[in-house]
């Protein structure tokens, strides 16, 4: 079997977008050993997630699904909702310029701006334990999280995909490699977690590194840029609009606050096109 793909990315977090609509063979070819296999940047293709487009169900535009590089399906996905916005409007799949996509948790709106870049509302911040999932006795600014000898201090919140966001001194020697695998699957997360480090410059500019679940550290995380905003808002740290930079670029962040969607503005680039042989 063949499928075609097209290679994105967004700030350097990558992606293949494959079309399953007009390859619908695609959903039964992908399981997670496939996915694993593609992600694989020397016996692959290499991406840190897999993104599909499928028809919509629940009066969408379109119904997206992704899938990190170890092959786990997983809710949301920030830089990737850009790019599948780009992948759509490009084709010409859609003629709208803002597209109702629905995710496993929800419908977002991606807008193509006029500059070329893509708005997207990533829907309400949940910062509610049982809903992120995390195990905690009840809803707190900040957390005590054990991992080997050391307690660390992070806050908790799903975008739909589960978050840990905890504030750094110096991003560039933030324990990424080392604490990131352990908060990613520390016990109290029950589907994992992405582990967000946040350097905190002033109350309209941070410094984010996140070592994503089911990938790794990654350039940049969209959800992560969102996560650690509305953890440092709810903290009084931070104002409604916030310059994300991250190692692959900035991203633009604004929420009004509890209850309010999370407003993220950056760009996806279209690198190339390809042809998977299965
Ligand atoms: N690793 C994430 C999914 C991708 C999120 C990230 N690439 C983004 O831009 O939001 C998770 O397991 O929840």
């Amino acid at each position: 079997m063949e499928l075609r793909f097209t290679k994105m990315h967004g700030l350097g977090n990558d992606f293949i977008v494959i079309d399953a609509i007009s390859q619908p063979a695609a959903l039964s070819a992908l399981d997670s050993a496939v996915v694993r296999r593609l992600a694989d940047r020397h016996f692959g293709i290499g991406f840190d997630q897999l993104l599909i487009v499928e028809p919509a169900r629940e009066g969408g535009d379109f119904r997206y699904r992704i899938f990190n590089a170890d092959g786990g399906e997983v809710e949301q996905c920030g830089n990737g909702a850009r790019c599948f916005a780009r992948f759509v409007h490009d084709r010409n799949l859609t003629n709208r310029h803002t597209i109702r996509v629905e995710t496993a948790r929800g419908i977002i709106t991606p807008t193509i701006e006029i500059n070329g870049e893509v708005s997207v509302n990533m829907g309400v911040p949940c910062f509610e334990p049982a809903q992120i999932p995390f195990t905690a006795p009840q809803r707190a600014l900040t957390y005590p999280l054990t991992i080997r000898d050391k307690e660390l201090e992070i806050s908790a919140v799903s975008m739909g995909n589960p978050h840990a966001v905890q504030i750094v001194a110096d991003i560039e020697q933030a324990p990424v490699a080392s604490e990131g695998p352990l908060i990613e699957s520390h016990e109290r997360f029950p589907e994992r977690v992405n582990a967000g480090f946040m350097q905190i410059i002033d109350r309209t500019h941070i410094r984010l590194r996140v070592f994503e679940r089911g990938a790794g550290e990654t350039l940049a995380c969209g959800t992560g840029a969102c996560a650690a905003v509305v953890c440092g808002i709810a903290r009084n740290l931070l104002d409604n609009e916030v310059r994300v930079a991250m190692r692959g670029g900035q991203l633009h962040i604004r929420w009004a606050g509890e209850n309010h969607p999370v407003w993220m503005t950056g760009p996806a680039v279209t690198v190339f096109e390809g042809t998977i042989h299965l």
